[in-house]
């Protein structure tokens, strides 16, 4: 009898695939694939917690494959052979069923060949487990050497190595009330005490909370940077960087509503979930539009703003363990290129302060270069501006994301 779940397997090969290839993020392709297979709910859960487990565990999983299998393997076969291990070694899924899932999502010319492998990872599992404690950190927590080296010279190994395991955890889902339209009845969470208005999600997504905008989901470690910014009614303010729109719903909370508030974004293709978002969450922005800030101000910017939000594209090392592939998306160049972007972002966005107006700058990663360096450079060029206030949050400190704010105050 053909094993059932095996289109579950088939979809994170296919999912994996297609991750290769660069087409699309880990989130997108779980969503993608369910659908184009018509996965039922579990059985989208179960390919998530495969696709995802096979980016977080991908560098254990291949040097498990290169243990247990000598010689060539096509690409496939060895994404094939990713799902597989990834069941038994680390989700610990009832062995038959990863072994018969998974061979039958594999060509039926290499279908003795997996067979073989997976059943081979049985039989040494505990040799496997044992040999752990003598991995290097980056192997065992899969992560690139170079990420591993960066953070080791920034925070020392027992940080960098606590870092990289924190992003090997599945994320929890938290969401806050939204003050504009809150809730009427019982909010399915468990309510922070650390965080006024956000919940920990307890049981399934809210669907009609989050489609009426009564809850968003959102990290509590998104608010640090409003409360540096402190927006306050009858004040005009710039979210430079603003879609898919998590900040603007929190400045907008403050503010009573969205009069005051300007949201620009260089990608005209995320301006409709914006829309969409802040619509949702009752929020009416002043102007929405499109904006690159690599370029000069538009004039009717300049001297405009008590306040400007830069939540600028950055290389999201604070959020791995939600963004699963960010790992091995980014290069050490990367990080060059985004802090020549940041610093060009502040640049323009500075003379659309009114005088004595703040900015707030603030990112998800947890690298110096792109943080309190770059706004310390920043303001040493700028005497006219001061560094008022600096916060990093580092997710095995903090037990939230990764963020980083800084507030840049007009003398
Ligand atoms: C970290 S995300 C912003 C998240 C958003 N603030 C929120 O809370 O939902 C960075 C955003 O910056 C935008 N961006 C990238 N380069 C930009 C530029 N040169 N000017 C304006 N926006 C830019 C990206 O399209 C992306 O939407």
């Amino acid at each position: 009898m053909p094993a059932k779940n095996f289109h579950v397997r088939q979809a994170a090969v296919s999912a994996l695939r297609a991750w290769a290839k660069g087409h699309d993020y880990a989130e997108s392709l779980v969503e993608r694939h369910a659908q184009r297979r018509m996965l039922s709910s579990s059985d989208r859960g179960l390919l998530q917690a495969i696709l995802f487990g096979v980016l977080r565990h991908r560098r254990i999983l291949d040097h498990w494959i290169s243990k247990l299998r000598q010689g060539k393997l096509d690409a496939e076969t060895r994404d094939v052979l990713r799902v597989g291990l990834c069941q038994i070694l680390i989700l610990n899924i009832p062995d038959h069923a990863a072994v018969n899932e998974t061979v039958e999502a594999g060509k039926t010319s290499v279908r003795p060949l997996i067979n073989a492998v997976l059943r081979k990872a049985i039989t040494s599992r505990k040799r496997l487990m044992e040999q752990l404690d003598e991995m290097p950190p980056a192997v065992l927590y899969s992560h690139p050497d170079w990420l591993y080296n960066r953070w080791r010279k920034s925070f020392g190994k027992a940080k960098a190595t606590a870092i990289m395991e924190w992003n090997n955890e599945p994320a929890e889902t938290y969401f806050r009330i939204n003050p504009l339209a809150p809730p009427e009845g019982e909010i399915p969470g468990k309510k922070l005490d650390h965080a006024p208005d956000y919940y920990l999600l307890e049981g399934k997504l809210p669907t009609q909370l989050l489609a009426a905008g009564n809850v968003y989901i959102q990290d509590p470690a998104t608010r640090h940077c409003i409360q540096l910014m402190a927006p306050k009614k009858g004040e005009k303010i710039l979210d430079a960087c603003a879609a898919p729109g998590g900040k603007a719903f929190l400045i907008a909370s403050e503010l009573g509503g969205g009069e005051g508030l300007t949201c620009t974004d260089s990608n005209e293709k995320r301006l409709p979930r914006l829309e969409e978002n802040l619509s949702r969450l009752h929020i009416k922005a002043d102007e929405i539009s499109v904006h690159d800030w690599r370029k000069p101000a538009p004039e009717r910017f300049l001297n405009a703003f008590d306040a400007i939000l830069l939540d600028v594209p950055c290389s999201n090392t604070g959020v791995i363990r939600r963004r699963v592939d960010v790992r091995w998306r980014i290069q050490t160049t990367d990080i060059d290129d985004l802090v020549k972007i940041q610093a060009e972002i502040l640049a323009n966005a500075l003379p659309c302060l009114k005088p004595g107006g703040r900015i707030i700058y603030s990112t998800c990663s947890i690298e110096d270069l792109e943080n309190i360096e770059l706004v310390k450079a920043f303001v040493e060029n700028h005497p006219e501006l001061e560094l008022r206030k600096t916060l990093q949050i580092t997710p095995t400190e903090n037990g939230t994301d990764g963020a980083f704010a800084a507030v840049l105050k007009l003398k």
